[in-house]
């Protein structure tokens, strides 16, 4: 079974999948290997600086996420045209990925894009974290030190709520404590691991 996690930036993706990993549950993250597909040296790296550019390499050569990350917050363009090169490399490196667990009952892929992107429509569940825009826009700002016009920017190059929730067959509210998130996490990992139990095998016939 395949169960896709998604929520906006800073919904709290990675403090659910942290959990369900600790449990045993195998993750595979696409924000990881949105950065493995542009490690130095690699194609993807390649077609990035050919569409943005010499200077959105840092002094050792590798991608200055910063600077890309406010390029293609402020223009959509960009942010399409960076998407047109990443996503398809996503994509296939994680399906390589998930496939690397196929004796597991279920793999959890992370997709912080699954509604805008449209990829994954395959997944058999969608979970979606789900917080409120102002709290998204708290927690952002306080984890990665951004300014709120670019946090706000950010929100905007993203589904809204109600599209994301549209999608979802199991919703986690992360509005109250990390605690609840967790309590939460813990009986989402129960109802799926009774969801993804494979029926035990027919017994042979004498
Ligand atoms: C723009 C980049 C360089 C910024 O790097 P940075 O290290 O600052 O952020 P990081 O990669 O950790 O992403 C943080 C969050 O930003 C949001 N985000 C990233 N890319 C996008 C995008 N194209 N559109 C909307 N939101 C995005 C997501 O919520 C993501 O979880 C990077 O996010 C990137 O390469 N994005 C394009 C690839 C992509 O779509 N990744 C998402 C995985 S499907
Ligand atoms: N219930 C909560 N109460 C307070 N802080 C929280 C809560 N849940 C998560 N956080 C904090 O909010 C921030 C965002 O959480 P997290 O990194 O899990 O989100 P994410 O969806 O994985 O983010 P990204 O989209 O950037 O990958 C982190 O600093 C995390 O510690």
């Amino acid at each position: 079974m395949l169960v896709a996690l998604t929520g906006g930036v800073a919904s709290g993706k990675t403090s659910v999948s942290d959990r369900l990993s600790a449990r045993g549950v195998p993750v595979v993250d696409t924000d990881l290997i949105a950065r493995q597909v542009v490690a130095p040296g690699s194609p993807g790296l390649n077609r990035v600086v050919e569409a943005f550019g010499p200077e959105i390499l840092d002094s050792s050569g590798a991608l200055d996420r910063r600077a890309l990350r406010e390029r293609v917050f402020a223009r959509p363009e960009a942010r399409e045209r960076l998407e047109a090169i990443l996503h398809p490399l996503i994509e296939k490196e994680a399906r390589r990925q998930v496939a690397l667990h196929r004796e597991a009952d279920y793999v959890v892929l992370v997709v912080p894009l699954l509604v805008e992107s449209g990829l994954f429509k395959d997944a058999d569940r969608v979970v979606v974290v789900d917080v409120p825009e102002s709290v998204q826009i708290e927690r952002l700002v306080e984890r990665d030190n951004v300014d709120r016009s670019q946090a706000e920017s950010m929100l905007a190059a993203q589904a809204t709520r109600p599209n994301r929730l549209a999608a979802a067959t199991d919703v986690l509210d992360n509005s109250g404590s990390i605690e609840e998130l967790m309590e939460a996490t813990d009986e989402l990992y129960e109802k799926l691991t009774r969801l993804s139990r494979r029926p035990p095998r027919a017994p042979r016939m004498p």
